[in-house]
């Protein structure tokens, strides 16, 4: 074999395995570049989702095998995101300027929905998108506590649309911006649905790959509405490993098959406790429930996120993990957990071509 010969460098790059991918890297049509550059070698992806913590593995898996069978000095490596936009549920139009919608949802309250749908918006823009979160939880807004941006008010430049307050990158909308607190809690079915149908479509979106919408908890009309009318990619479902939750959690997979909306899979949360003294983990609220529920309705477990004071800090101080711990061990999790995510949205999906038609309000 030819010092020069790349045959070597594509068999291995071909050969990389990883749960993200059900294609290897040049079936999914992603080695951009695979060149020598002098005495290195130069690799270059372009990914259609987000993957940036998995690309450090590919890194740490090959790159020595690479050097070791080329005698290259160095390898040259390098990903960008070409974000595919997928088909959403029931052919709706598109809204404008977002790629594809995720909505978060939980069949229950208080199982850490917002806080997941908050963290995992932070984590997809790690990876590598463009990414919006707007919080459509109209009875208990918490983002812009989350996200420390409570006392901002989004502008109206021509009385009618809205401009998106930008936290950490990301760009965000809620009902919480928008009225006093508590007020929008009285609000009836039909002009709850009206009001967040509205922040969705008179939000002055920047251009974003992934747009996260923290459902409303619960699975009544209020959700199976917004279910119906938004165009949504897939929906996710966050759970705790408890019974109880777990029930309401399948209430919401049934909630959303009812109005064919795919479910990607469930997010275990508050899976087990992690204990601050001696790193002992402890499934306080139960063991594999929710890998039973997602083998049951024939979806997947998506991840699972550890009780953890940390987590609950940093939120109520404004600034969720994902940006004030970036290298944290919970941070990982997170963006294992959005490569996870954008890459089942892909596979699962099917790629169209970006807003040839939108729809508004
Ligand atoms: N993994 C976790 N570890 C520690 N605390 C957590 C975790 N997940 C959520 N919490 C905390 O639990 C509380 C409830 O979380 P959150 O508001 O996200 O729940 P929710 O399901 O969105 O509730 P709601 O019914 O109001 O929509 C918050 O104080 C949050 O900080």
């Amino acid at each position: 074999m030819s010092v020069r010969d790349l045959t070597s460098v594509k068999f291995i790059l071909s050969e990389f395995n990883h749960p993200t991918l059900t294609k290897n890297l040049f079936e999914l049509n992603a080695v951009k570049e695979c060149v020598w550059f002098g005495d290195k070698l130069k690799i270059s992806l372009v990914m259609p989702f987000v993957w940036r913590s998995v690309f450090e593995i590919l890194q740490q898996q090959t790159t020595d095998k690479i050097i070791q069978t080329t005698k290259a000095k160095a390898v040259l490596w390098s990903i960008e995101y070409d974000i595919a936009t997928l088909k959403r549920a029931n052919n709706q139009h598109a809204v404008k300027n977002i790629k594809n919608i995720i909505a978060v949802s939980s069949g229950k309250g208080g199982v850490g929905k917002s806080s997941t749908a908050v963290n995992l918006a932070l984590a997809l823009q790690h990876e590598g998108a463009k990414v919006g979160l707007l919080d459509a939880d109209i009875y208990g807004p918490s983002i812009p506590t989350m996200l420390g941006t409570s006392d901002q008010h989004p502008l109206t430049p021509d009385n009618q649309h809205m401009t998106p307050i930008m936290a950490y990158g990301l760009a965000t909308n809620s009902i919480g911006y928008l009225v006093e607190q508590g007020n929008a809690m009285v609000w009836r079915g039909p002009m709850a649905s009206k009001a967040l149908l509205q922040m969705l479509y008179d939000t002055l979106w920047p251009t974003l790959d992934y747009l996260v919408i923290d459902m409303p908890p619960g699975t009544g009309d209020i959700q199976l509405t917004l279910a119906q009318s938004i165009p949504v990619t897939a929906s996710i479902i966050v759970t705790t490993p408890q019974d109880i939750a777990l029930i309401d959690a399948q209430k919401g997979i049934a909630m959303f098959n009812k109005v064919n909306i795919p479910t990607l899979g469930i997010i275990e949360n508050m899976s087990y406790h992690i204990c601050e003294n001696c790193g002992h983990h402890e499934t306080i609220f139960g063991e594999e429930g929710a890998k039973k529920l997602a083998q049951q309705y024939h979806t997947q477990l998506l991840g699972q996120i550890p009780l953890h004071r940390s987590l609950r800090q940093d939120l109520d101080q404004g600034k969720p993990t994902v940006m004030s711990h970036p290298t944290s061990k919970f941070t990982d999790i997170y963006c294992h957990l959005a490569d996870n995510i954008a890459s089942i949205l892909y596979f699962q999906g099917k790629v169209i071509l970006p807003d040839i038609s939108v729809k508004t309000l």
